[in-house]
């Protein structure tokens, strides 16, 4: 486990606070989060671009970790808001990120989040295709409005990351390919409802090499340059996030190596630039707690069965990714078992990890997931009929839940039956 995560006196502690404390109180599983770490993460990241000599603005990803908490956390700290969706738009408004440090990103966007964007006013909607840029056209002029516009550009990089997560590569979805960025910039210059106002770029996530960073910003300042100088009024350029973290302890590139990359590639145009780290922010700053059901004997494995499914934390039914996995009592001997850890969920691919060396575990024991606070509790789903899992911060000595586990009633009460087939009955 990183900091703040550390065993004292035998014990897993969350900054000032024994984790099986707050296991006792909330039940598990439920995803624990340590704002100090949060905030140390983005002082980093963001003192990383200023001490590099850049004029940066951190817009925070919100589809990383939604929580309010989380977004009200680094919008103490001064950050921005990355969001995707009319949800993650209300979510910053909500916790008061000002709308002027708010971008909008995603392919989707329908007209009526363009029209919450605009109304909100927003910094910029980073637009990513010309159909997107003509809706929000006709959008912005019915309200008798400009709408600032960074055009998503894609600089067909390869993220060397996991294929799921590449957004980079001419053949994903996402942004407008650089060959065709300046015939589209032209189009926006002489669109009425749109004020060109930068280029954006987002290559992938958990991206642990520089070079793919280097060659896509090294691509699209080339291209701002250009467009600049063609009289495109661009003055803002977005980078993106994607900067990976440390799933398995491994070295990987720091926040002061991506800043100098980002310096020796955009630092020439000498513009604001905006960034959009997710994962780096909240990654390493939660945990997911489970306890161990049963430990089962098979013919040939070794089963954890613990309290946790996929459905909680689908990550590596997903990507087959890896989380560490520690017992919140620090173990005793060295000795090391190894176990299929795997959910209760009805699927074989409810599996958390195979063949994973571990202390002796019993029933009933606790257990840590790592790096768990990014595109965790976000990807959640009820399936199997499991109350979404509960959320809790820390700071300092104490712990709040800042997301109560629903009740099964709460659940049921926001379904109802066809006219058809009577009411709910109520459940004892
Ligand atoms: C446009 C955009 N910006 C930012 C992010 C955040 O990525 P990460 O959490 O890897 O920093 C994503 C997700 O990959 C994204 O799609
Ligand atoms: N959900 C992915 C990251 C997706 C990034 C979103 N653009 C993960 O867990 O690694």
């Amino acid at each position: 486990m990183t900091q703040p995560f550390a065993y004292s006196e035998g014990r897993l502690q969350a900054e000032g606070v024994a984790v099986e404390d707050i296991a006792a109180a909330v039940g598990t599983p439920f995803y624990l989060y340590s704002a100090s770490a949060m905030q140390q993460a983005y002082r980093r990241f963001a003192g990383a671009l200023q001490g590099a000599g850049l004029d940066a603005l951190v817009c925070y990803a919100v589809k990383a970790n939604p929580q309010l908490a989380v977004i009200a956390t680094f919008a103490a700290e001064g950050a921005g808001a990355d969001v995707v969706s009319e949800g993650e738009l209300r979510r910053a408004l909500a916790v008061g990120v000002p709308a002027e440090k708010i971008v909008f990103a995603g392919v989707g966007k329908t007209a009526g989040e363009l029209a919450l964007g605009l109304e909100a006013g927003i910094l910029q909607f980073n637009v990513e295709s010309r159909e997107e840029l003509r809706l929000l056209d006709q959008v912005a002029r019915d309200k008798g409005v400009q709408a600032p516009v960074a055009l998503r550009v894609n600089p067909d990089v390869d993220a060397r990351t996991h294929a799921k997560i590449t957004t980079g590569k001419s053949e994903n979805k996402f942004g407008i390919d650089c060959d065709d960025a300046a015939a589209v910039l032209q189009e926006a210059v002489a669109l009425p409802g749109i004020l060109p106002v930068g280029l954006a770029t987002h290559i992938g996530s958990q991206i642990t090499d520089l070079e793919p960073y280097e060659a896509a910003f090294q691509r699209v300042a080339g291209l701002f340059a250009e467009q600049r100088e063609a009289g495109v009024p661009l003055q803002r350029l977005d980078l993106g996030g994607g900067l990976g973290i440390a799933y398995q302890q491994e070295a990987l590139p720091t926040p002061e190596d991506y800043a100098a990359v980002v310096a020796r590639t955009a630092g020439r145009l000498d513009v604001p630039l905006v960034f959009e780290p997710g994962r780096h922010l909240v990654g390493e700053a939660g945990l997911l707690i489970s306890r161990v059901v049963y430990v089962k004997q098979g013919r040939s494995r070794r089963f954890l069965i613990v309290d946790a499914g996929m459905n909680d934390l689908m990550r590596p039914a997903l990507y087959e990714a890896w989380h560490d996995i520690v017992p919140l009592r620090e173990p005793a001997s060295a000795a090391r078992l190894r176990y299929d850890v795997v959910g209760p969920i009805c699927e074989t691919g409810d599996l958390f990890a195979e063949g994973r060396e571990l202390p002796e575990l019993a029933a009933g024991d606790l257990v840590a997931f790592g790096a768990a606070g990014a595109y965790g509790a976000t990807m959640a789903s009820t399936y199997n009929s499991r109350p979404p899992v509960a959320e809790v911060m820390v700071q300092g000595d104490s712990f709040e839940v800042i997301r109560a586990r629903p009740s099964h009633d709460a659940l049921m009460r926001s379904e109802s039956l066809p006219s058809w087939l009577g009411k709910v009955p109520k459940s004892g």
